[in-house]
């Protein structure tokens, strides 16, 4: 069944939008997948183009990636993730996880279709959250989103999308991907909005998955994505972005961390001649570059180090010290190498 909204939809963006429309994403910007045939969007339809499970997060892109799914002639429905149980929150109430259902319940309504609710907290916290606060501890900055999608999405809800009948699995990330014309695994590339571009979040996820995934919004703009919904008068068309962690929500991120990682006060040292300036309350609360906001000290100081050894947060004078840019970077546990 269409939603009742569904019927003069984009109709001035009909021009623009009707590669999108027709799901053929190679036909947008054949050049932009180097030589590869699609992006991934066609690999279904031989005569009919397939059920499909969209992971709908109560935000716009997701309702507009369930949206544009529908009108290419997907049979789409809908599954709804609970990650974080924010009954538990010392406080309560902070994780936005109840709203955003609500939200996804009310576009899935809207467009006539199914929303399936699904519990990982468990696999979250095993998979994703004991391993964020192992690192934190360990001085560095991790990013959940990264095993989230492995997995989490692209792997227990892609599983569970697919017995419940779908063939694919799609999310509103901006992201590409391509089947290489030669063979091969199927590649990731950037989304074409490289302000809104996701596919940093997506490289953990390995190419099997991805022969399941369908990323709807890979060719279009959060510009565009937002003008589709205003037009379609989906409820989330004007809600906010995420930004952040997602089970940090709108609490102080140091009260947060400090709940699950040992926090012991250290010094703060200046790199400019190695002078104490201040006591810090665990390392695990700062993050390169962040300014360090040392108590007592009217100038901004900025972090440009730490030793988990010794507990020290190394900070600059300045946001525009020497010792804040750097050319070179480590990176660890990259899994996949068919991004682009
Ligand atoms: N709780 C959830 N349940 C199901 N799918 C989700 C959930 N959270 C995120 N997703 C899927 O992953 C995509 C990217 O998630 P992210 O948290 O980066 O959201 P976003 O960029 O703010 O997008 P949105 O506007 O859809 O919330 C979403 O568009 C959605 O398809």
């Amino acid at each position: 069944m269409m939603g009742h909204g569904g019927r003069g939809l984009v109709r001035p963006f009909k021009r623009v939008f009707a590669h999108v429309l027709k799901g053929d994403g190679a036909a947008w910007d054949p050049t932009s997948c180097g030589g590869f045939a699609s992006s991934g969007f066609s690999t279904l339809s031989q005569g009919r183009r397939g059920v499909v499970a969209v992971g709908m997060s109560g935000g716009v892109d997701s309702s507009v990636a369930a949206l544009l799914l529908q009108r290419q002639g997907y049979e789409v429905f809908g599954v709804y993730m609970r990650n974080w149980d924010s009954r538990d929150e010392a406080g309560g109430g902070h994780c936005t996880a109840d709203q955003d259902y609500e939200d996804s319940q009310r576009v899935c309504k809207h467009l006539g279709i199914k929303l399936h609710h699904l519990d990982y907290q468990k696999q979250y916290w095993t998979q994703v959250f004991e391993t964020f606060t192992q690192k934190f501890a360990m001085g560095l900055t991790p990013n959940p989103d990264l095993a989230c999608n492995q997995h989490i999405k692209f792997d227990a809800l892609l599983e569970n999308a697919l017995q419940m009948g779908a063939d694919k699995l799609a999310t509103g990330h901006y992201a590409r991907l391509c089947q290489p014309q030669s063979g091969g695994p199927v590649q990731l590339l950037r989304g074409i909005d490289e302000n809104k571009d996701q596919s940093y979040f997506l490289a953990n996820v390995g190419a099997d998955a991805f022969e399941k995934v369908l990323f709807p919004l890979g060719t279009l703009t959060k510009a565009d994505v937002r003008n589709l919904a205003v037009s379609e008068g989906l409820v989330t068309a004007t809600k906010r972005s995420s930004a952040g962690i997602c089970f940090v929500g709108r609490r102080d991120f140091r009260d947060f961390i400090s709940e699950y990682v040992e926090m012991k006060p250290g010094p703060f040292v200046c790199v400019d001649g190695n002078s104490h300036l201040g006591t810090h309350t665990g390392i695990a609360a700062y993050t390169h570059g962040q300014r360090a906001g040392i108590s007592g000290v009217p100038k901004p100081f900025y972090v440009v180090g730490k030793n988990v050894e010794n507990n020290t947060v190394f900070v600059a004078p300045g946001a525009d010290h020497p010792a804040l840019f750097c050319t070179s970077a480590v990176a660890g546990t990259v899994r996949n190498s068919s991004c682009v």
